[in-house]
């Protein structure tokens, strides 16, 4: 196994002398996220402690869960939509480090399980690793999943990407019989 976290390991830390962005910080730049929403003051106030070498772990750890706490109860008020993650991701800054490529197909290729385990957004996170085209079978994510309240509009238009045929507010079977039908199966007579 290789274990390994996500922001700033798997990520570059920067590019070009620009800072790139977590998991958390693609959403917070994104349009997803409304002006008034204080997720960059959360991260000014408990990054510098994240980071701090003079305090130790058990003085940090009520502050981090302090930190995503605040922050993932900011992010529940901005009914964030899953159908759009996709897109924030791609205009995104985040960037995997140089050689992941290699790094990903390697460990795939020799069937070496590689486990994340972050504490950013793993809906996040494992669309970056999809979108780099390494999300490989042998990559588990332990991480924060958002719970999607989806709008019937919202399912309707992933329905329709996966699916032939979307049938909404029909309570029959016409369209299954229609297509048993063109199949060459032969139903029996309806009794009524
Ligand atoms: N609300 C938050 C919480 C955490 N972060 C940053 O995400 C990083 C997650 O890193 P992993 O190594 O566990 O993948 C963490 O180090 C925090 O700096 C954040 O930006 N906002």
């Amino acid at each position: 196994h290789v274990i390994s976290d996500f922001d700033m390991t798997l990520t570059r830390f920067a590019y070009n002398g620009k800072r790139c962005p977590t998991s958390h910080n693609i959403l917070d730049n994104s349009k997803l996220i409304s002006e008034e929403c204080k997720l960059k003051d959360l991260l000014n106030t408990y990054y510098p402690i994240e980071i701090d070498s003079k305090r130790t772990a058990e003085e940090k750890l009520p502050l981090m869960v302090e930190w995503w706490t605040k922050a993932h109860t900011l992010l529940v008020q901005q009914r964030i939509r899953k159908d759009l993650l996709q897109d924030v991701v791609k205009e995104s800054d985040a960037m995997l480090r140089e050689g992941y490529q290699l790094f990903f197909d390697h460990l795939q290729e020799h069937s070496i399980p590689l486990l994340i385990f972050s504490a950013g957004l793993g809906d996040v996170l494992e669309e970056v690793i999809r979108q780099a085209g390494v999300f490989h079978p042998n990559v588990k994510v332990f991480s924060n999943y958002m719970d999607f309240d989806e709008t019937v509009e919202e399912r309707k238009t992933s329905y329709l990407n996966a699916y032939d045929i979307v049938l909404v507010k029909d309570e029959t079977m016409e369209v299954l019989n229609a297509l048993l039908l063109c199949f060459g199966v032969s139903l029996p007579r309806s009794s009524s």
